[in-house]
């Protein structure tokens, strides 16, 4: 029996060839890769084993040099501008790519039309006729591709208003929306001039030198409230378009006091924060005044998840020290709000939308069939209007219905306004039904 030390034995303890036919069965391929590398092992590589020995060691360190190269030229002859998914330019970049006539979906654009966006890592695309990488440390280029985004951003959005809204505590672009003519929003005449004066003279630049000269807080806050659908969002948007402002809408019941504090944190100078529903934070207070912060977990739910009216009073506050933004605050429920959310300085004027009076209803009338001169084609002969919008005024009750389940009627019988005078009976009947229907579900 041969023992280990045996250098006899060290011949025979060759890799078993007679065995790899059996593997190359299973394997194939596998046989001539392994005794190759069998042959290096055991100190007599062949020409095969050699190269495919240097190959991999090629490849290994080929990559790892290439990596470093790269890194390299990161580092000392790229420049990079980073451009955040929160970041408006953002929005621009991607609204400059989806403009590019290689983003250009098709015919069936209209129909679930593809958007795209630059995803993470690395993107090549053209940029005026050269090929552009972020190649060089002269960030010209870069800077003058996103100057080129910001002009067309700007252009698309021109006639528009853009609304953020919050997703988390960041800010993101919603919609942008053809910007809405105050004449459309139809409520009390001289409450809407006197809202467009006082904001207009707000936003005059001598304004904002008369209240730093006084060391006033330049800031100034409306109240809009009234019963649903009443147009306190439309007259909104309508002022964001008529003063060229976008909207940031922060939604009170989808907030808590951490997200209100950053989204307040990023808001950008010129614009109009949209407190929608402030009614949400119901505050109890004791007989003595001070806040019952026990009642007001009870009703708002851990304070984790609501915004305390403390936390919304110092963002409010801390508004005034940038210039340049309207605050506005809507509500259904005037008297549920804290005395300390509307008093003067924060909010400096309280309008009140109300439901339909006869003038709301003949000027809705009067917005869905009245044809502008240009157009020829008309549901109705300008002679007829004044009769018809009488005859509907007389049949709609005042200050029974909002303007929105007016406009609502009209929209629904928009081609035939005599069919609409017909059916105001039958409309009536069917909202009493809903009401009645409403009441006892809640009650
Ligand atoms: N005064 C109005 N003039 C013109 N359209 C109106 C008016 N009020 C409501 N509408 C129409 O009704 C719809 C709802 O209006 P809007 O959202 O502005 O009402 P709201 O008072 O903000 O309602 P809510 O309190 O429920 O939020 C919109 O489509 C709007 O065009």
């Amino acid at each position: 029996m041969a023992s280990l030390g045996d250098p006899s034995h060290a011949h025979n303890q060759s890799f078993p060839f007679d065995q790899l036919p059996v593997l190359d069965l299973f394997f194939p391929g596998l046989a001539p890769a392994t005794s190759a590398a069998w042959s290096l092992l055991t100190g007599s590589p062949s020409t095969y084993g050699q190269a495919l020995c240097i190959g991999g060691s090629l490849l290994l360190f080929g990559k790892y040099a290439l990596k470093c190269i790269e890194k390299l030229l990161e580092t000392y002859f790229s420049s990079t501008i980073e451009v955040p998914y929160t970041d408006e330019a953002y929005d621009m970049l991607i609204s400059w790519i989806d403009l590019k006539p290689s983003a250009e979906p098709g015919s069936h654009a209209e129909k679930k039309s593809l958007h795209y966006s630059p995803c993470n890592g690395r993107s090549c695309f053209w940029h005026k006729h050269p090929y552009i990488s972020c190649f060089g440390r002269n960030p010209v280029v870069l800077r003058e591709l996103l100057n080129e985004c910001r002009r067309y951003y700007l252009e698309s959005v021109g006639n528009k208003t853009c609304v953020f809204e919050h997703q988390g505590d960041r800010w993101k672009a919603s919609k942008s929306m053809a910007k809405r003519e105050m004449s459309t929003v139809i409520i009390n005449k001289k409450l809407k001039e006197m809202l467009l004066g006082d904001v207009a003279e707000f936003l005059d630049p001598k304004t904002r030198t008369w209240y730093s000269r006084r060391g006033l807080p330049y800031q100034r806050g409306y109240l809009l409230h009234g019963p649903p659908g009443t147009g306190k969002s439309s007259l909104c948007l309508s002022m964001a378009g008529h003063f060229d402002l976008d909207v940031y809408v922060l939604t009170m019941s989808n907030l808590n006091d951490h997200s209100l504090k950053s989204l307040f944190a990023e808001l950008p100078q010129h614009c109009i924060v949209l407190l929608e529903d402030v009614d949400a934070i119901a505050v109890h207070r004791k007989a003595g005044g001070s806040v019952d912060e026990s009642q007001n977990a009870r009703q708002n739910g851990p304070a984790d998840t609501k915004v305390s009216l403390s936390t919304l009073l110092n963002v409010l506050d801390g508004l005034a020290s940038s210039a340049g933004r309207l605050l506005i605050m809507t509500t259904n429920h005037i008297g549920r709000l804290d005395p300390a959310l509307i008093r003067p300085g924060r909010v400096d004027m309280k309008l009140e939308l109300h439901l339909a009076n006869e003038d709301m209803t003949n000027q809705l009338f009067y917005f869905v069939y009245n044809t502008p001169p240009k157009i020829k084609e008309r549901v109705v002969e300008d002679c007829e209007l004044l009769h018809l919008a009488q005859e509907f005024v007389a049949k709609v009750p005042k200050l029974e219905f909002s303007p929105a389940k007016v406009l609502s009627f009209l929209l629904a019988n928009k081609h035939s306004p005599r069919h609409g005078i017909a059916n105001v009976a039958a409309w009536m009947e069917k909202l009493q039904e809903e009401r009645t229907k409403l009441t006892r579900i809640t009650s």
